[in-house]
């Protein structure tokens, strides 16, 4: 199987850097200066697990791509429309598209213009960050993907054989049958993890340890959840709780990817998670007062640092 990955960032040169490590073709298609750097020094990854590097495969035009199979999407949402292009023409070679974003949005659009048979719903949960040097730098054990058709249609195979080669480097994974109703999970969780941590400047422990600021959090799962609900998705009866459970079985030092973007001054993911779940808040006219709070908090900061 050809595996691309677009995007050789936290997410993608992370899972993608593994997969190669463990001799399957991965070519990561990356933009001007990021081919330059992985050139120069390598893919180089500094993991809790372990560190590693290689030389990755690299492409910076999809002309430069030969029979791709599978496209694993590791870009930030709002690079997405940059990236569409190039996305399309992968298609039009006869790839499926793996997300790996966090959010939803995403998915509906790839599903608009790809059509369901040609993408594949993803999500996955790693604590890493790009550092300076353009190294991955790991923080915690955490690593996983979870997978699943859309359309199931004649793409068993393909989502089996990624399933081995996941196996095979030992990235611990789930494929899922109801992969829309896991990416919501995921949408509720991180929504309010990212809201809760970027908000406060804080890891979780913070937010965990002041009885305020837990009622609040409890507050933010209940309306996210009611989002989620309002959109028809199947999820369990006493969601709200399996979310503040698995939220406080963190390590009190958990942050998300948009606090450590928001301290590097790079701008938020804040319209594909808390922004998309307004939008729909607004469309079902549900009350969400702390998610509103927590988007017009995050809001100046959503274009990246504030210079004036
Ligand atoms: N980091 C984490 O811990 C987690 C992140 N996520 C989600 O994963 C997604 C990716 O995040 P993350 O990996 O952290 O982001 P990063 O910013 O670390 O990496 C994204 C990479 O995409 C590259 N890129 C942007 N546009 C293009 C393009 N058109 N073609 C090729 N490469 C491109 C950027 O490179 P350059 O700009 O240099 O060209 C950058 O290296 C996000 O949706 C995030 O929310 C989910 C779980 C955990
Ligand atoms: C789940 C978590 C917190 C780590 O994977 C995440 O998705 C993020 O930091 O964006």
């Amino acid at each position: 199987m050809n595996i691309i990955v677009v995007g050789a960032g936290a997410v993608g040169g992370y899972f993608g850097g593994k997969i190669a490590k463990h001799g399957f073709p991965v070519t990561f298609l990356v933009r001007q200066k990021r081919y330059e750097e992985l050139q120069e020094k390598g893919l180089i990854i500094k993991s809790v697990h372990g560190d590693f590097s290689l030389k990755p495969t690299l492409a910076l035009d999809v002309n430069e791509i030969e029979n791709p199979d599978l496209v694993i999407v590791a870009i930030k949402n709002y690079h997405l429309d940059e990236a569409f292009p190039q996305l399309k023409a992968l298609v039009d070679k006869g790839a499926k598209i793996l997300p790996l974003l966090n959010g939803i949005k995403h998915l509906e659009k790839f599903i608009d213009e790809f059509g369901e048979k040609n993408v594949i719903g993803g999500l996955c949960s790693i604590e890493t960050t790009l550092n300076s040097h353009g190294e991955i730098v790991q923080t915690s054990r955490l690593q996983d993907i979870v997978f699943g058709p859309i359309a199931s249609i004649g793409e068993e195979a393909l989502l089996f054989e990624f399933k081995q080669i996941l196996e095979s480097s030992s990235i611990p994974h789930t494929l899922s049958d109801y992969i829309i109703g896991e990416m919501w999970k995921k949408f509720i969780f991180i929504t309010t993890l990212s809201g809760i941590t970027a908000t406060l400047r804080q890891p979780i422990g913070v937010a965990l340890a002041d009885q305020v600021t837990l009622d609040f959090v409890k507050s933010l799962i209940s309306e996210v959840c009611q989002i989620a609900k309002v959109k028809g998705i199947r999820l369990p009866e006493n969601i709200e709780e399996l979310t503040l459970t698995r939220i406080k079985s963190l390590s009190p030092k958990m942050t998300a990817s948009m606090h450590r973007d928001l301290e590097k001054g790079l701008p938020l993911e804040l319209d594909d998670l808390q922004g998309y779940a307004l939008t729909v808040a607004k469309e079902y006219q549900l009350e969400t007062p702390c998610l509103q709070s927590v988007y017009a908090l995050l809001h100046p900061y959503k274009n990246g640092r504030i210079t004036q």
